[in-house]
């Protein structure tokens, strides 16, 4: 079956994402792929994940691996660090030379979608083994940080403008 916006790629069943612009019957898509309405752009499906696994399920996974293969040696943070940036190269590269691609990525083949999935999960995977050795208890400073984006960047202030908090004046 042809994905339409990725979701069987990554595995995540229909169910996990609501629509929030009605239904997708009389949507057609604009010259760069994205979807509009009467000629009006409109927000494509939002698209949720699947509940598991949950970081520290990764965590326990990959950590599993390493172990299996004795490979926790060459695990250090460093090179967990410069093993993530590689493989953020490679995401990288997926998007390398196609100029501005549109939410869904409506254009892409199922085997791009699945390389994509692919080299995201390694990104992943690398980022929560960086902050498993780092002692970093990722889904609670994720919280934290949250909070502080949200207090850096109040929604009262910044609504539609895309500006570095530094940029504000007062
Ligand atoms: N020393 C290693 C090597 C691999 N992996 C795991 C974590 C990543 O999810 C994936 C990375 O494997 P590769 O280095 O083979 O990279 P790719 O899968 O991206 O292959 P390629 O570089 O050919 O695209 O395997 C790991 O934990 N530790």
């Amino acid at each position: 079956m042809m994905a339409t916006n990725g979701k069987e790629a990554c595995g995540v069943p229909d169910e996990a994402s609501a629509s929030v612009n009605g239904g997708a019957k009389d949507l057609a898509k604009s010259q760069n792929g994205a979807a509009t309405r009467n000629g009006e752009a409109v927000r494509p499906e939002r698209f949720a994940f699947s509940t598991e696994p949950t970081m520290e399920d990764i965590r326990r996974m990959q950590a599993e691996f390493t172990d299996e293969r004795d490979w926790n040696k060459f695990h250090q943070p460093r090179n967990l660090l410069l093993a993530m940036v590689g493989e953020v190269g490679e995401v990288a590269e997926l998007f390398q030379w196609r100029g501005e691609v549109a939410e869904g990525l409506p254009d892409w083949t199922e085997s791009e979608r699945e390389q994509l999935a692919h080299e995201l999960s390694d990104v992943l995977i690398y980022l929560v083994e960086l902050a498993e050795k780092c002692r970093v208890d990722l889904p609670r400073a994720v919280i934290r940080k949250m909070a502080l984006n949200r207090l850096k960047y109040p929604a009262s202030k910044v609504h539609g403008s895309a500006k570095k908090y530094t940029e504000y004046e007062d």
